[in-house]
């Protein structure tokens, strides 16, 4: 027998009686569903050439949509280099149509106004992203000095109703890498924001209570923040547990404890300005398992199944579906996925390892046994 509960909008009140009739079935041996609508992951790393065709199946397999990061080499600086982008994934795609990249272009010192106006009109891209120069992977021709160099642009994209999405962190060296965050909230965020209160901006992946605090304190519909798996999952201890872990390496790097469970009290809350964002960000393993490893977790084939596992040992199942369906898209002004996928409450296996090509990925959780396997209906 299979048992299915569908989560509406508003979560019915006697659902926390169901955990317990959860509980029940599972030690009767009864496998449990969960239906809701169909995710959209909001930050995504694809890259391209051999990685693209490794990782894109793993995306496109669970999500409806997704947010696509353009930190590539070079860097896509231009609405044609996007929509360059966009047709290479597609292609990438074989025919699946199900799932739709959403572009983004990468902000430098030398955007023009211009350009954002021409990434309105092509339809195909949804974001700009902020990368301080040198804060992560790929920065290198990142933004220098935001206010000094890109307020013009910036304005512009009030105009355009044009989100930034920003990874936070301050590269001043001499700021502790466990601060950088909280210190650009301060240096940048506050500012940005009195400065450009229409502006909408995305703080991706929030690492800190401070973040969470400070994306609380905006205006809804104004700034939201994105959540990984892992800054959910996983504290800094995970990085140094039993020998240095490269693979739970990623940059913001992970937090202590404290900063984990403002995290989960945050998206579990059901505030609807956090929403999915995986930050899935392959690099092949022999460059994380060396001596100057890559920062990034490849995470799009365990995410669903972490973030349904985080939300329900919080007991905030009935919380999960805003979070990876609703609140997305409302924050875009897109329409909401109306087609379903199924979480089965079934234990499975992640591999140790996914080979390609030239090489092989190792993802978040490799060779543990995780719950909720996402379905989609054939
Ligand atoms: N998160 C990461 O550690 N790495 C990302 C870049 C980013 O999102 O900062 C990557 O592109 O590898
Ligand atoms: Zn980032
Ligand atoms: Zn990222």
């Amino acid at each position: 027998m299979i048992k299915t509960l569908a989560f509406p909008s508003r979560p019915s009140v006697s659902y926390k009686s169901n955990i317990g009739g959860f509980k029940r079935f599972k030690s009767y041996g009864t496998r449990m569903e969960l239906s809701i609508a169909q995710p959209d992951d909001w930050h995504l790393h694809l890259r391209d050439g051999e990685l693209l065709e490794a990782v894109v199946s793993h995306s496109a397999k669970q999500f409806g949509r997704a947010i696509i990061m353009p930190n590539l080499r070079p860097p896509v600086t231009t609405t044609a280099a996007a929509v360059a982008y966009r047709d290479t994934i597609v292609k990438a795609l074989q025919g699946n149509t199900d799932f739709t990249p959403l572009m983004t272009l990468y902000l430098t010192d030398k955007t023009s106004p211009q350009e954002i106006k021409l990434a309105r009109e092509s339809g195909a891209v949804y974001g700009v992203k902020l990368y301080p120069a040198g804060a992560t992977t790929n920065s290198q021709d990142g933004v220098t000095d935001l206010f000094g160099k890109c307020l013009p642009v910036l304005e512009e994209m009030v105009n355009q109703d044009m989100p930034l999405l920003v990874h936070g962190e301050v590269t001043d060296p001499e700021i502790d890498i466990f601060d950088r965050e909280r210190v650009f909230i301060d240096r940048i965020l506050k500012p940005l924001i009195h400065k450009l209160p229409k502006l909408k901006v995305v703080m991706e992946h929030v690492t800190t209570m401070d973040a969470v605090k400070f994306v609380e304190s905006c205006e809804e519909g104004c700034v939201a923040a994105t959540v990984t798996p892992q800054h959910l999952l996983l504290n800094r201890n995970s990085l140094f547990q039993g020998g240095l872990q490269p693979h739970n390496y990623c940059l913001p790097v992970l937090k202590r404890e404290t900063h984990r469970q403002a995290i989960v009290a945050a998206v579990t809350s059901g505030n609807r300005r956090f929403f999915l964002g995986t930050d899935s960000a392959p690099h092949d393993r022999l460059r994380k398992e060396c001596a100057c490893g890559c920062a990034g977790v490849y995470n799009s084939p365990v995410a669903l199944s972490i973030y349904a596992k985080v939300f329900e040992e919080a007991g905030a199942l009935d919380k999960l579906e805003a979070f990876t369906s609703f609140n997305g898209p409302d924050f875009y002004g897109l329409p909401r996925n109306t087609r379903k996928l199924t979480l089965k409450k079934t234990p499975w296996k992640v591999p140790e390892s996914y080979s390609y090509a030239s090489g092989s990925l190792v993802p978040m959780s490799a060779g543990e046994s995780l719950e909720w396997l996402p379905c989609l209906p054939c």
